[in-house]
This record gives C-alpha cells, structure tokens and sequence, in this order.
C-alpha cells in the first residue's frame, strides 16, 4: 500500500508542529490528597516536520497517547522522547487540558463539596525539556471604586485568575488555586447555604479588588514560592456593569 506520508517534499518548507489536536482520553493525574485522581483529558500532540518530508504519521500520536499511565512531569518527557523516536523529529510537543476536582469546605456550615478547576500541561522536547502547568481558578471581585463612591453596595462578580508557572519541584494544584483565592475578595463554592452566603457576601464587601489588585497579590506570593522559576498572571474579571470584562496580565522575566 503506497505510504504518502512517506513521499519527498521540494518546497523546502519545514514544519514547526504537525499532529493531532483535540484528542480525548481518560487519564490519572497527581493528586496531593489522594495520590491519583482519574479525569478526562483534551490532548494535543506534535513534531516539527523536516522540509524534505511529505507529512507525519498521524495514527503513532495516537498509539503513543494510548500507552500513556499517569501524568507527571517525568513520564511527559518520556512520552515526548516517545514522539521523537517513533516519528523520527527532531521536536515534540504536547498539551494537556483537563478538570481537577478539589474538595471545598462551605466557609461557615464546614460542609465539603467538590469543585472543578480547569488546568493544563503544556511541555516542549527538543535540546531541552520545558514543562508549563496552568490553572484557571475562579473567584469573587467587588470593586474598590464602586465602594467608595456608591451610599452603599459594590459592584462585583466571578473573576479568572489563570496561573501559568514553570517549576524547579512539584507545586501542587491546591496551592495555586488557594494563591489565587487569597488574592481575591473571595473564593466562590460550589455548595452554600445561607449562614456561608452571608459570610462571603461580607467578606468580598470587605476585600474590595480591582484585577490590578489581584494580579500583584498573586504575584506576590508565587514570589515567595521558592519552587516556581518563572510564572505568569492573567486575571480576567467579567463585569457585571459592562459587557465586556476588565483584565490584568503580568510575568516574571526569566532570571
Ligand atoms: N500527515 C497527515 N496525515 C493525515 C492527514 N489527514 C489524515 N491523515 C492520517 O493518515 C493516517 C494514516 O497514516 P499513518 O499514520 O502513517 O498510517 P500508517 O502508514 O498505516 O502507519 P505507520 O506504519 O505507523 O506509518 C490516518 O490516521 C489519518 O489520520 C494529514 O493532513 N496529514
């Protein structure tokens, strides 16, 4: 059966990424409390392609992706080197979004529930490994202005601070999402009932954050964090007086 992939190409264009995109799998992550948790993963894998070669072997991604056990920052760069062998690049690349569920404790009644986080993977092989872990974590803002100028009340809604570091040691998703909800006026919960409703609605009142605000608290603290060598803040607040959101964005400079 004639292989196309394999053909000469004369164009002499060289392809930094080519493979499969959106690729959905079940997948065990680390999980600080319970070792491993079991979530579903959105994947996308890659080589760089040579500039005398007609396309990559799409179907190895997929067989590589299948022989994958859990997810950690080692068995990434092997799955990577993985890549690199079997399709015979020089690069590889792949990215992992999925939920992780977190156990939350309702702030008065003590009650727990689980709430999901969005992260991700993101790791590159090619002279070197880069390992990437970003979380998305949402949490209350309630304007400082507002406040200020308004006889009583705030405005305030669900803001997204998206933390993206790159780590010397493992730093737990937990502790990236309680960065994050320390730097807002409050964490939201997935389960409250009255007595915890009254507690945040005067704890976000008492807190009052622009996204300037919780971008610098954030960075503050992934500061102090000594296992994050590199990290980027993006907070996203979804106005409730606007439609359209207010956004903030910092990174530190790679030293
Ligand atoms: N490179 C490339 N492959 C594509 C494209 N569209 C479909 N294919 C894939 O071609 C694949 C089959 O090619 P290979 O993966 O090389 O399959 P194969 O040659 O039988 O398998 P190997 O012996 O491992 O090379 C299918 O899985 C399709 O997904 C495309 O745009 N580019």
């Amino acid at each position: 059966m004639e292989d196309i992939q394999k053909q000469v190409d004369t164009r002499n264009i060289a392809l930094k990424k080519v493979g499969i995109k959106d690729f959905k799998c079940p997948i065990s992550v680390l999980d600080r409390e319970n070792k491993s948790q079991n979530t579903i993963a959105k994947i996308d894998a890659a080589v760089s392609l040579s500039h005398d070669i007609k396309g990559t072997h799409m179907s190895r991604f997929v067989e590589i992706i299948s022989e994958m056990d859990r997810i950690s920052p080692e068995n990434i760069e092997k799955i990577l080197d993985n890549m690199i062998e079997k399709l015979d690049s020089e690069s590889a690349y792949m990215k992992i979004d999925f939920d992780y569920f977190i156990k939350k404790l309702s702030p008065v009644t003590k009650i727990e529930s689980l709430t999901d986080v969005k992260c991700y993977y993101e790791a590159t092989k090619d002279e070197e490994f880069k390992f990437l872990m970003g979380v998305s974590v949402p949490v209350i803002t309630l304007c400082p202005c507002s406040k200020a100028i308004s006889e009583f009340g705030a405005h305030n809604q669900r803001a997204v601070v998206d933390i993206l570091v790159d780590m010397n040691g493992l730093v737990w998703i937990e502790d990236l999402v309680k960065i994050a909800e320390e730097s807002s006026s409050s964490p939201v919960y997935p389960l409250l009932k009255r007595k915890d409703e009254k507690y945040i609605t005067e704890q976000s009142y008492l807190n009052p954050r622009f996204v300037e605000d919780v971008a610098r608290e954030v960075a503050l603290r992934l500061e102090k964090t000594e296992k994050i060598r590199w990290y980027s803040v993006k907070v996203e607040s979804m106005e409730s007086i606007h439609n359209h959101s207010a956004f903030a964005y910092t990174e530190k400079s790679y030293i």
